[in-house]
């Protein structure tokens, strides 16, 4: 099987089927595929940021199908919108499922997607693979190399840290809460449901850090409680707001390479593919 890596930053698996994509000038993602004789299966693999990636993610698809390749599988370990998996107030869109539905009319062989913000992506995606982020996690912590206890962030986090404290051994966790406006998106109202962290090194688990307001907010509530060092471990770094508050607060932040290449101190990025 040959690879089609349309991120020349992100290249998980082998060297690339040769390629070259741009944009017109009209706004609208192209590529030209140079290689010929790729056989009859390829796996597109894409770090998705945009909806321009998503659009080359098409097109690619298409020209794939125009050269007779008969299965196609696609690597987009940050689903995008996977957040967008609820309406929560009237006039918005169920993003996850627009995404979804374009794909699944593509007929892939199989969507592999990375810790993906909730069960509904792999629900409402066809032939989906899901990569839990256990060997992540359990990569970060023999970075760490110290006992440690996870924490729990919020509602969506808590639903996958118990598997991955079982996959770890039985790891302590602690839950967490915010209150998230669902229409200002401001965040509020962080609890640790424990009374005496005891100094423990505590290491936030969760999927995405988008701002980072939730790992800030939680950092402070967690020192309260007698903290001892902190560290953050996210599968998908956006860090829209940059890094400097969170490496500053947090003794090592950890992430994969689903999203974007980081190269900061005080940031351990592991692949998201060995
Ligand atoms: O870096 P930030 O800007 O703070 O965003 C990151 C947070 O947002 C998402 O959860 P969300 O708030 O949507 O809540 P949920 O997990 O309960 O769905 C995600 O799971 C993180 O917890």
């Amino acid at each position: 099987m040959k690879y089609l890596h349309l991120d020349p930053s992100f290249a998980p698996y082998t060297t690339s089927i040769d390629f070259e994509a741009f944009v017109f000038n009209g706004g609208e993602p192209h590529i030209k595929i140079k290689d010929q004789n790729i056989g009859e299966e390829v796996t597109i693999t894409h770090r998705i940021n945009s909806f321009n990636d998503f659009g080359l993610v098409l097109v690619a698809t298409d020209a794939l199908k125009r050269m007779d390749v008969k299965i196609i599988n696609l690597f987009i370990p940050y689903f995008p919108a996977a957040r967008q998996d609820r309406v929560m107030v009237s006039g918005e869109s169920l993003s996850v499922k627009v995404y979804a539905d374009i794909l699944n009319a593509q007929g892939y062989n199989q969507i592999t997607v990375f810790d993906p913000h909730s069960e509904v992506t792999p629900a409402v995606l066809n032939n989906a693979k899901v990569i839990q982020n256990y060997d992540f996690v359990k990569q970060c912590l023999e970075t760490i190399k110290e006992e440690v206890i996870l924490i729990s962030p919020d509602g969506g986090a808590l639903k996958k840290i118990y598997k991955v404290s079982e996959y770890l051994g039985g790891i302590e966790v602690v839950e967490c809460s915010k209150k998230r406006d669902v229409k200002t998106g401001a965040l509020s109202g962080f609890r640790v449901y424990e009374e005496d962290l005891q100094g423990k090194h505590c290491v936030i688990v969760d999927d995405i850090c988008d701002g980072g307001g939730t790992f800030l907010g939680l950092a402070q509530a967690l020192k309260e409680k007698n903290a001892g060092k902190l560290s953050l471990v996210v599968s998908h770094g956006i860090f829209s707001k940059g890094l400097d508050s969170l490496t500053q607060l947090f003794d090592t932040v950890f992430t994969t390479n689903s999203f974007r290449n980081i190269n900061e101190e005080g940031v351990v990025q592991i692949p998201v593919v060995k």
